[in-house]
């Protein structure tokens, strides 16, 4: 490798700063948050003035909280825990009670805060690890009290988790409450799928290798499969996801990360405003249908009972939390052009889903077939498409599936795979995929987060699907087994097409 490649950007640097963490006493906290300062503390990358402030909307004394925590990291750090190293993360941990509903509270808040500024903390970063509901009174309340302005060098940051809005209408009102408060560097709006490593290893596979950009455009590619499978159905979170559904819950977020990273246009250079800028432009680029073309080209699905591997999943209505006549996709498929040349006639079919057969994150780039004229009257064993796989998670890697002769005096023809897994050339230790983000925030860099104009254009792309389901209720909403590769109706939708899904088994 070139060794003067990168040698002119700087070394990122974590600079020291207040964790200020609401929410401190949550699920998220609890088993992802402080799991990845841990690990970013084991790999001495947490900087040296560093130190947690959890905020609670009731008194929690610290000795608790530390306990709770350090259970916590046993719980979820997916290797043993070194005791000292946990012991230095959480000896810098103070606890303060704050709640917008009390403006008195933010006032100790801040006086809390300007002590650690005496001892040395200039910055602050403050992390909303609350429901949605919180995002706006707590930004306000910070806002108020004066802690989030930035001034003489010392920064202020504002990490918000997801879902970030409910709909286009929410997610702009929630950036505009946002925007009048802080400037948009201050701002970082999480989706962790882009703390995953094979999701950024898009960019690089992408526009680190020459070979990809002359073939990664309408003329060679025939579509894209993005899909998100999980095994997972909504028993712990039925209330939230009955409110949500699949649609919401991850198709103008994970599955458009993925989409974005897979269809921009090269950025001008690796930085946060130009990738931001194309992942916001192809997305804004997706075609607006009617709702005559959304019903035609999605489909919504509902898990029924049946089994999961060998775990017995009952029926979604059935659920404690879920409406007995509940109209909400835990499955939706969704088939969406992209408006430019690049994309102009290329379908990108995409599918999530609760209760599925298999645990499956990929993409997957289906090239067109060679003419085959050739080869018409050849044996064929089995014809692969020439299928570039992107596998995010389990067996993170790429793949490349094309078609090989048959040793032997006769030509004969059999599909075959060239594999790249992770696994097999890098030792990496277990994460939580937040490590990347918190440091990225510390660093000062957003490139993996998300700014206003991508969100919008997020929400705008499914909105007409969101409204189309909305009028047709329970109508067209298809039963599926749980355990089975979903849908139907999701099969059909490729096959009118000429085309079929991926299985989710090999
Ligand atoms: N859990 C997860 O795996 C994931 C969560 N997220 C997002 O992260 C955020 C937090 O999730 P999670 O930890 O599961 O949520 P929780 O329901 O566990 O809530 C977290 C904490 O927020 C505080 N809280 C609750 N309601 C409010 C409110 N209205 N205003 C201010 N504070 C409140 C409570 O702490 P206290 O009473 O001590 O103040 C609570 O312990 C959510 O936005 C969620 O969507 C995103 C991805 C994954
Ligand atoms: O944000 C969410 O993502 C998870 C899926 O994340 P993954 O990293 O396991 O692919 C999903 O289960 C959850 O419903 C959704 O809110």
């Amino acid at each position: 490798m070139n060794a003067a490649i990168g040698a002119n950007r700087p070394p990122r640097v974590a600079e020291g700063c207040g964790f200020v963490l609401f929410g401190v006493t949550g699920d998220l906290a609890h088993r992802l948050v402080v799991p990845a300062l841990y690990n970013l503390a084991e790999a001495g990358l947490l900087p040296k003035d560093f130190c947690i402030v959890g905020v609670t909307r009731s008194d929690v004394p610290a000795d608790k909280l530390r306990e709770d925590l350090n259970t916590s990291l046993a719980k979820f750090i997916k290797r043993p825990v070194d005791p000292e190293i946990a012991k230095s993360v959480l000896a810098c941990l103070s606890t303060v009670r704050a709640d917008p509903s009390d403006p008195a509270s933010f006032d100790v808040l801040k006086k809390h805060l300007g002590e650690l500024e005496t001892r040395g903390v200039a910055n602050f970063i403050f992390y909303l690890a609350v429901p949605p509901s919180g995002f706006a009174p707590i930004s306000q309340s910070l806002a108020n009290a004066g802690l989030l302005k930035e001034q003489q060098g010392r920064w202020r940051r504002l990490v918000i988790e997801k879902p970030f809005g409910t709909d286009l209408a929410s997610a702009r009102a929630l950036n505009q409450q946002l925007l009048a408060l802080v400037d948009e560097h201050q701002i970082y709006r999480i989706d962790h799928y882009l703390g995953k490593e094979t999701v950024q290893n898009i960019l690089v596979l992408r526009f680190a290798n020459g070979m990809f950009e002359p073939i990664w455009n309408r003329n060679h590619i025939d579509h894209v499969q993005i899909t998100v499978s999980e095994t997972l159905d909504v028993a712990h979170r039925s209330s939230f996801y009955d409110a949500t559904g699949a649609l919401r819950d991850m198709v103008p977020n994970h599955l458009f990360q993925l989409l974005s990273l897979v269809a921009m246009e090269p950025p001008a250079r690796f930085d946060a405003h130009a990738v931001r800028s194309e992942k916001g432009e192809v997305l804004a680029a997706i075609q607006q249908v009617s709702h005559v073309e959304a019903l035609e080209n999605s489909v919504r699905g509902q898990y029924t009972t049946g089994k999961v591997s060998d775990r017995q999943v009952d029926d979604y209505r059935t659920t404690d939390g879920v409406a007995k006549n509940s109209a909400t996709e835990t499955y939706a498929a969704l088939k969406l052009s992209i408006d430019n040349w690049r994309w102009a006639g290329v379908p990108f079919y995409l599918r999530t889903g609760k209760a599925l057969r298999a645990k499956r994150t990929e993409v997957a780039i289906r090239f067109k077939r060679a003419p085959f004229s050739m080869f018409r009257d050849t044996a064929i064993d089995h014809f692969a498409q020439n299928d570039l796989v992107i596998s995010i998670e389990p067996n993170e890697g790429v793949t490349l599936q094309f078609n090989t002769k048959v040793p032997g005096p006769e030509i004969a023809i059999n599909g075959v795979e060239m594999k790249f897994r992770y696994e097999d050339y890098f030792k990496v230790a277990p994460s939580t995929g937040y490590e990347t983000l918190l440091y990225d925030c510390m660093t000062g860099d957003n490139i993996l987060f998300q700014r206003a104009d991508g969100i919008e254009a997020g929400w705008a792309a499914v909105e007409p699907f969101i409204e189309a389901w909305k009028s047709a209720g329970q109508d067209g909403v298809q039963g599926y087994a749980a355990g089975s590769d979903g849908p139907a109706a999701a099969d059909e939708l490729l096959e009118r097409d000429g085309r079929a899904w991926r299985r989710l088994t090999p």
